[in-house]
């Protein structure tokens, strides 16, 4: 049963997550080769990578899943391992596989969870908001990918913890739940939470993440905002985007051959109105199935 005296523990910088040249082997190759990355408090840290990059490995250790080989990892200035009693209620921990007892029915797995704390969220509200009441007497194993991964979600989120894991939150979800999810987590970096997510869902990592760790081959080879990561690489040559109205009878042709008199070269001028996501949502709605 978690302590409810639990109290935030803060490394000297402020970090909620060092890591530091983690090294993690498999079969004698590296996986995670030195790996240092950090996350904070009050705000949403993604970790962003090619697949075998390393991200899953890197967060398993911090969650005290997997030993590491090298370097060191502090969990809210604890180490997941030796700590991890002291750690269990207050990080949270959304698995890729969601990590569920399968023959249990939904809404009892989340109950049986929130009981474990001494400050749960109200269950009934999570519910709503992750939309899990129409399936919440269905067995775990009968739940689809996106339902088990809302499941998964709050069972992570339902003990209020100060530091949460989430790999891959909105993989394999509708547009609406991906919505939902994404309001869940500004909402934990409002209150002051530290969301460390991977993902390979770029959009969700520009509309989240206040800093990007970029993991490939076991090492984190670019860290910073979006606009920081994005300002680095300008000198590449920047994709301009201009939207306008166009009134009737305007011909488009004109913006092409504009630019091109101006040196760019193949401009491509596209006429859209919105996108396919704004037309999913207007036909199959907002609310959570
Ligand atoms: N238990 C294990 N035994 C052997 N190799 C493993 C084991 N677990 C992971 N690996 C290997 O470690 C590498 C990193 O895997 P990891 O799951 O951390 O990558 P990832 O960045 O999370 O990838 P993805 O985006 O596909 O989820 C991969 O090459 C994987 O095959």
């Amino acid at each position: 049963m978690p302590s409810p005296t639990a109290r935030p523990t803060r490394t000297p910088s402020g970090a909620a997550l060092v890591v530091d040249g983690l090294v993690k082997r498999y079969g004698g190759r590296a996986v995670v080769d030195g790996l240092a990355l950090s996350a904070r408090a009050g705000q949403v840290t993604a970790v962003l990578g090619p697949n075998g990059a390393g991200k899953t490995t890197t967060i398993e250790c911090c969650e005290g899943l997997r030993a590491p080989d090298g370097g060191t990892v502090r969990v809210l200035g604890l180490d997941p391992h030796a700590d991890a009693a002291a750690l269990r209620p207050r990080v949270g921990v959304m698995l890729q596989d969601g990590g569920l007892p399968s023959g249990a029915r939904a809404l009892e797995v989340l109950r049986h969870v929130a009981a474990m704390y001494a400050r749960p969220r109200n269950v009934g509200e999570l519910v709503e908001r992750l939309g899990l009441g129409s399936f919440a007497r269905t067995p775990v194993r009968r739940l689809s990918g996106g339902q088990r991964q809302r499941l998964a979600l709050a069972c992570a989120v339902v003990g209020r913890p100060e530091l949460v894991f989430l790999d891959e939150p909105s993989a394999g979800m509708d547009p609406q739940s991906r919505h939902a999810v994404w309001d869940l987590v500004r909402e934990l970096r409002a209150d002051g939470v530290a969301v460390v997510l991977t993902t390979h869902l770029l959009d969700e990592a520009e509309a989240l993440a206040d800093l990007v760790h970029v993991v490939d081959h076991g090492k984190v080879i670019a860290s910073g905002a979006v606009p920081d990561l994005l300002a680095r690489s300008a000198d590449a040559g920047a994709e301009v985007t201009v939207r306008f109205t166009a009134p009737p009878g305007f011909d488009v042709a004109h913006v092409g051959a504009w630019l091109a008199e101006r040196g760019v070269s193949d401009p491509a001028v596209t006429v859209g109105r919105r996108t396919l996501e704004d037309v999913f949502l207007d036909l199959t709605g907002r609310h959570l199935r």
